[in-house]
């Protein structure tokens, strides 16, 4: 195929959405998805548990791992007051490349700041980087086997303080069983599963939410 899947979803975007209205960018992204072709944004169900949990912790400073195509980066950005951003991470040259342009189709661009590369090298540099003291909320939904070092990098650099909101994507499908594990028995969060499906399908998948009890 001459386009990538990806490219085909910004297509959609700027063929279906208003410049400038992050909600229209949502849902051609989630009408697209589900009635044309599959791809792996967290989508409408497990978007709605993920814009409560936001609204919720009225982060100031929220880190993303795994931008993909921005859909979920324009989720949380449209939820945040002003002077609060998004930090997203993002490894693949190419789904970085499209979601830049989501993100500025949406006209959230002033409240996101997109990286490029991985997570492992970029997390030990984000205090010095970005002036970040430490996250208020942490969404998961990169590489599946990432979130559990990851989640322990962070708190060897002091991002992850007392308070700080962990929400891990597709905790069970694909699955993320030791990152499970590690947040549900650890005695310094206190973890709860969101129940929900696989986005745009009827697979079983959900959300954890844990929160950092301090040390
Ligand atoms: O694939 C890279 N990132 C996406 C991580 N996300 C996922 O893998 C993901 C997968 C699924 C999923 C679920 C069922 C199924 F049958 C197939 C896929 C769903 C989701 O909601 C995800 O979030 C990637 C590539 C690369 O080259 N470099 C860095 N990262
Ligand atoms: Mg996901």
């Amino acid at each position: 195929t001459r386009t990538s899947r990806p490219q085909r979803i910004l297509k959609a975007v700027q063929r279906k959405a208003t410049v400038g209205d992050p909600q229209s960018v949502i849902t051609a992204i989630d009408h697209f998805c589900r009635h044309r072709e599959w791809a792996m944004n967290v989508g409408d169900e497990k978007g709605s548990i993920l814009d409560s949990v936001v609204n919720e912790v009225s982060p100031v400073t929220v880190l993303e791992l795994g931008t993909y195509c921005g859909y979920s980066t324009v989720r949380i950005a449209r939820l945040l007051p002003p002077g609060a951003c998004v930090i997203t991470l993002e490894f693949n040259p190419d789904y970085a490349a499209i979601a830049r342009q989501v993100i500025k189709w949406s006209g959230l661009e002033d409240k996101v700041q997109l990286v490029e590369g991985a997570s492992g090298d970029w997390i030990p540099w984000m205090k010095e980087h970005f002036g970040v003291q430490a996250f208020d909320l942490v969404f998961l939904d990169h590489w599946k086997e990432r979130y559990l070092p990851d989640t322990k990098l962070l708190e060897e650099c002091g991002l992850i303080q007392k308070g700080t909101v962990l929400l891990a994507d597709n905790v069970i499908c694909p699955g993320t069983p030791d990152y499970l594990e590690y947040v549900r028995n650890s005695p310094h969060y206190n973890s709860q599963y969101y129940r929900s499906h696989l986005e745009y399908t009827k697979a079983e998948d959900g959300l954890e939410k844990s929160v950092f009890l301090g040390y």
